[in-house]
């Protein structure tokens, strides 16, 4: 269809053509309602253990940005709260729009924010691989983070002032020894609920664990991420990366649980 033509980006009321699971049962992003979210006592803290994380590149998939670390052991990991077992970081990217008043995934009663971080983690106690998890229902657990704009995020700069580097899709650089701990809020209070991947293959393999406190960055850092581009270095068109966000699916009953 021509929402889909090659040139063009694909367009997620599009996905659906060759990914039917984007009309599934537990599709992500959602609109988090927090009046309507269930306080679950059962719930722990969740825990970084991100101390000893090796981040090992910075690259530009096209879709994103994305920060990989090196997960062939359990030196950095997410557990507690919805979570029955550690699960392994595997990748950091984030999700933006044209303008702060949107760009976040998961809006919060209608309302978006500037932009939204995630944390990709995989269950490595139950799956052998990262794909072998990334397809089943209790496979990945995402962390997701909003971004508000506002003053200069301290830590940021370190991320953004290596996106010259990968300003065409496909491209990639070294990005050692960054912690994402540098990332967080101050508080961990969370949503919880059962999702998907917001981007083809759109697995519904997501426990997700989205923080209710915003991180603040400042207009200027958010837009160096807005000179990345959709397009390889070969491509006569260049197409800035920006609004790469899947508005909110159907929630289609689920429940969603907020921690204490
Ligand atoms: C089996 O083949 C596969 C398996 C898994 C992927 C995508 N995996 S991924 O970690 O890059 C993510 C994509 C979107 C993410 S979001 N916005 O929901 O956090 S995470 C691709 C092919
Ligand atoms: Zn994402």
């Amino acid at each position: 269809s021509i929402l889909c033509f090659p040139r063009l980006k694909c367009s997620p009321s599009a996905w659906h053509n060759k990914y039917p699971v984007a009309h599934g049962s537990r599709q992500s992003p959602i609109d988090i309602v927090p009046h309507q979210a269930s306080r679950d006592p059962n719930l722990s803290q969740i825990v970084l253990n991100y101390d000893r994380c090796t981040s090992i590149n910075i690259s530009n998939n096209g879709h994103s940005v994305v920060v990989e670390f090196d997960d062939t052991d359990d030196r950095s990991v997410i557990q507690g709260g919805p979570l029955d077992n550690p699960y392994r970081l595997k990748q950091f990217h984030f999700h933006w729009g044209e303008k702060g008043c949107e760009g976040s995934e998961h809006t919060v009663s209608g309302n978006s924010y500037a932009s939204e971080l995630h944390l990709v983690h995989w269950n490595a106690v139950k799956y052998k691989t990262f794909d072998e998890a990334a397809t089943a229902p209790d496979g990945l657990a995402v962390l997701g983070i909003f971004l508000d704009t506002g003053d200069d995020h301290r830590w940021l700069h370190t991320i953004t002032d290596a996106l010259y580097m990968v300003k065409f899709k496909g491209s990639i650089t070294d990005f050692k020894d960054f912690n994402p701990k540098c990332l967080l809020p101050s508080s961990l209070h969370y949503w919880t609920y059962l999702g998907s991947l917001t981007t083809p293959p759109l697995h519904e393999s997501v426990i997700w664990i989205v923080l209710k406190d915003p991180i603040t960055v400042s207009e200027k850092q958010l837009g160096k991420f807005r000179m990345l581009l959709f397009t390889g270095e070969e491509e006569d068109q260049r197409l800035r990366m920006e609004n790469n966000f899947r508005p909110p699916q159907p929630l289609k009953g689920r429940k969603v649980r907020s921690s204490n």
